[in-house]
């Protein structure tokens, strides 16, 4: 379980950007973060996993409060949350192997990884999870040969060889085709169910927030102002979490839903 209690984050000494969130996410759960450029999502993301340091509040992933780590405990914790970015972040002269394998650095020693001798059963579990998301066949292939949805499995992959407690994914559908898009959130929400992993997404396109999450949390200037089932997500809440924003910040609204 993930629960994130009062948390408060300013950049410099500006305005906050989140303004003391409560969020609570149990286990087998897909939780989209939906609000406006600038509303605070990345921020909330990044704060999970302390790459942004937040000003005050707690968060605490099942038995460990992420917030009061330093050092070697906290690359400890780190491994517990596993992260799908937009842009993929693989190593494009690498194998789709070795990509995969670099989620289990900081559990193997440097000189196997160095070596590329990975342990018997780091590959067994590479390969039933490349086979579960259509990509065993890839395994030797360069990253950088690979299309975008193609990249993105690796990225999943990658991100569940940690055994991670929990999966945040930052934008995992924004550098993809529709039909692309589609396919990941799919296989992000079937992956939760069956490996029992809560996945928290941020995401603009509410269209997939709708079909592909189970819970939709709508946040605008730093604060959650929805936290509801996708059916509950009618027009007039819609209003509330985009007023005034562009049109392209609510990609994929209701009419298109509809
Ligand atoms: N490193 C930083 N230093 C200063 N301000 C920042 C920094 N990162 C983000 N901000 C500000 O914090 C606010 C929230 O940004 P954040 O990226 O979390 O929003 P977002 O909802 O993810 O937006 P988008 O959908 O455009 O990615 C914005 O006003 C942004 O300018």
């Amino acid at each position: 379980m993930l629960k994130i209690s009062d948390l408060v984050k300013r950049y410099g000494g500006g305005e906050p950007v989140l303004k003391n969130l409560d969020l609570t996410i149990e286990g087998e759960s897909v939780v989209s973060i939906i609000g406006s450029s600038g509303a605070g999502k990345s921020t909330l993301l990044r704060c999970i996993n302390r790459l942004v340091e937040p000003t005050s509040g707690s968060i605490t992933l099942n038995d460990t409060e992420l917030t009061r780590l330093r050092g070697a405990e906290l690359r400890r914790a780190r491994r517990k949350i596993g992260m799908v970015f937009q842009g993929f972040n693989l190593v494009d002269r690498l194998t789709v192997m070795e990509n995969v394998q670099s989620g289990r650095l900081g559990y193997i020693s440097t000189w196997a990884a160095l070596t590329r001798r990975y342990p018997k059963d780091d590959i067994r579990r590479a390969y039933e999870l490349m086979e579960r998301v259509g990509i065993a066949h890839y395994a030797d292939k360069r990253a950088d040969e690979l299309s975008g949805g193609e990249r993105q499995r690796v990225g999943v992959v990658r991100a569940l060889m940690q055994k991670p407690e929990i999966l945040l994914a930052d934008e995992p559908t924004a550098s993809l085709d529709p039909k692309t898009s589609e396919q990941i959130m799919g296989l992000l929400r079937d992956l939760s169910r069956e490996l029992k992993l809560p996945v928290l997404i941020n995401i603009h396109n509410v269209h997939e927030a709708r079909e592909y999450t189970d819970r939709i949390v709508g946040m605008r200037y730093g604060r959650i102002i929805f936290d509801d089932l996708p059916q509950a997500l009618d027009q007039e809440a819609m209003d509330r979490i985009y007023s005034g924003s562009p049109a392209a910040d609510r990609a994929g609204g209701l009419k298109e839903a509809s």
